[in-house]
């Protein structure tokens, strides 16, 4: 009751000052005024505002409450259930119980511990995004390096982008998957939203194929296989990513694909346009274009492969992006649903095979206007040798919705004849197409060079202790807060040392099956020669 005090005096509200005017005065007919005047008794828009707030923001708080003791006591099952299918010593069980409620304890004094931007060390920027930028980072307290998404909240408020940037912290704070990229935690202070990720240093699929200009068909039906992995996952959670593309689909250090950037898809406004414009002959094999400029020279593949990766990344850092895989149901604001996604795997796979994607246009506004146009502008080059079935599956994603594969889901995609042989559950476990180079944990050879100028490297003025009594949060982005269990290693909790020498024993082959089937093979070589794999790898979910 105490903190729910405190936290309504983050909202409290202004009272007003008692005047006279307030009294209850008698009615000049004598009766005793039974109504105050409207505007004396109903609270302004301000204060129905703050209301809302504060109560949005107890009852998600509550909720977050629930949820992180329930997690807690699924994992303590989860773990007690292991130990008893393991036939592992009493002695040992009872470490294993200690150990996780010491990371327990330790995760709870992470909790309390407030996280800012000062807890960690911006090094080399990877990414820059039409919202802010990337950077790898290293926490102070630990040495962990992470991937540090920075976002400006006035450019969000600006471009109405506030929902999306809360769905891609819930997405990722939810959604616990191999095939998308870890959320450790997430925090703000006045003028930045922090996401603090995993940092997957294989690179991004658009510097990949900017590198190998086109994939074989096996290279391709790894990736895209994984990204339908990826899409599954999500859409299982009822979330739709509707901006998938080369640059959001990143590879860990095996070359396994993980699904990033969730939420800030920037769709070009094409609501100005008619679909009836898009009717109209505007390829660049067709005469005049709608807005009666010369249409583009037909060009051959290989002219186009090359036009293409001349644009491709200033596509990608212009505040309106590409537009290249967006589906056309997306572009034309009819009403979606996930489908979508599918289409871009299409655009994607298309890309992967062809060296660019279906739709390339000089002009973005002309790619939307192909892509809603598709039934005339998807081709395939005479050049470009794909199987029957690669170019069947291509055009059953590059389709109307209705008739796109996917819609009835995922098994649909992965019973198609392309994917024949493909052991879907040994996917994550196999070798991956290819392996990126990474010399070590600070390595950023996979990723672009960016230029730091002086307003990129992040201030120091609003770091410090005094920091915490700066107002961080607004009404705008309350909950943005979050930690993850996983954000607690090992060597942080008191005392593991000891307890992991004791369970340091050689591994009994009984042991050997409870490896979480999921988990990949970094993870379960870390856990080799002691019974720690046993405790849940994860946290939340
Ligand atoms: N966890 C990560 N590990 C490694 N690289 C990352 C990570 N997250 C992002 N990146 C890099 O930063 C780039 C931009 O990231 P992201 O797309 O999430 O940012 P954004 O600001 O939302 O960009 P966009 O304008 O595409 O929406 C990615 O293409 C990738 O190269």
């Amino acid at each position: 009751m105490e903190t729910a005090k405190r936290w309504f005096g983050k909202f409290r509200l202004k009272e007003k000052p008692k005047t006279s005017s307030t009294k209850k005065e008698p009615r000049p007919n004598g009766k005793e005024g039974s109504k105050t005047p409207l505007n004396e008794e109903t609270p302004s828009n301000a204060t129905k505002q703050k209301v809302a707030a504060a109560k949005e923001y107890i009852e998600k708080h509550y909720k977050e409450q629930m949820k992180s003791l329930q997690e807690r006591r699924e994992r303590r099952n989860m773990l007690e259930k292991k130990l008893a299918d393991a036939q592992v010593s009493e002695e040992e069980q009872n470490n294993l119980l200690k150990y996780l409620e010491k990371k327990e304890t330790e995760y709870m004094r992470r909790q309390r511990h407030k996280m800012g931007a000062d807890d960690f060390e911006p090094l080399t920027m990877i990414g820059k995004g039409a919202f802010g930028e990337v950077r790898i980072c290293r926490e102070k307290s630990t040495g962990h390096v992470y991937a540090m998404k920075k976002l400006k909240k006035s450019e969000m408020l600006r471009r109405g982008q506030v929902e999306h940037v809360k769905a891609e912290r819930n997405l990722l704070a939810e959604v616990d998957s191999n095939c998308i990229v870890k959320l450790y935690c997430s925090f703000q202070d006045e003028e930045y939203l922090y996401l603090i990720m995993e940092y997957l240093p294989g690179g991004d699929m658009m510097t990949l194929l900017m590198r190998k200009d086109t994939l074989t068909e096996d290279e391709a039906r790894f990736y895209v296989g994984e990204t339908v992995l990826a899409i599954e996952s999500i859409h299982k959670h009822n979330y739709i990513h509707r901006d998938i593309k080369p640059d959001n689909l990143l590879l860990d250090r095996n070359g396994h694909m993980k699904l990033s950037d969730f939420g800030l898809c920037k769709p070009l406004d094409c609501s100005n346009i008619q679909e009836k414009d898009f009717s109209l002959g505007n390829s660049y094999s067709g005469a005049l274009q709608s807005n009666g400029r010369p249409a583009a020279p037909k060009r051959t593949q290989q002219e186009q492969l090359q036009h293409w990766q001349r644009n491709r990344r200033m596509l990608a850092y212009s505040t309106v992006g590409t537009p290249d895989y967006i589906a056309p149901e997306v572009l034309l604001k009819k009403g979606y649903g996930m489908e979508c996604d599918w289409w871009s795997l299409g655009a994607i796979m298309y890309e992967m095979l062809v060296g660019y994607p279906p739709f390339y246009s000089d002009e973005p506004m002309s790619t939307c206007r192909k892509i809603v146009n598709w039934r005339i502008h998807l081709k395939f080059p005479e050049e470009a040798k794909l199987s029957l079935e690669a170019k069947d599956l291509i055009c059953k994603l590059l389709c109307n919705v209705e008739q796109r594969l996917g819609t009835r889901g995922a098994d649909e995609i992965k019973a198609h004849p392309w994917f024949k042989g493909i052991e879907w559950n040994k996917l994550y476990q196999m070798k991956a197409a290819f392996i990126p180079e990474v010399n070590d944990e600070l390595d950023t050879q996979n990723f672009e060079k960016f230029e730091e100028t002086d307003n990129q490297v992040p201030s120091s003025t609003k770091s410090g202790p005094w920091r915490k009594m700066l107002p961080s949060k607004d009404a705008n982005f309350m909950g943005y807060t979050y930690k993850n269990f996983e954000i607690v290693n090992d060597h942080e909790v008191p005392g593991i040392a000891e307890l992991k020498k004791k369970s340091n024993k050689p591994k009994r082959p009984t042991v050997k099956s409870l490896f979480n089937e999921e988990s990949n093979s970094t993870s379960n070589q870390q856990a080799q020669g002691s019974f720690l794999h046993l405790l849940p790898p994860k946290l939340d979910t």
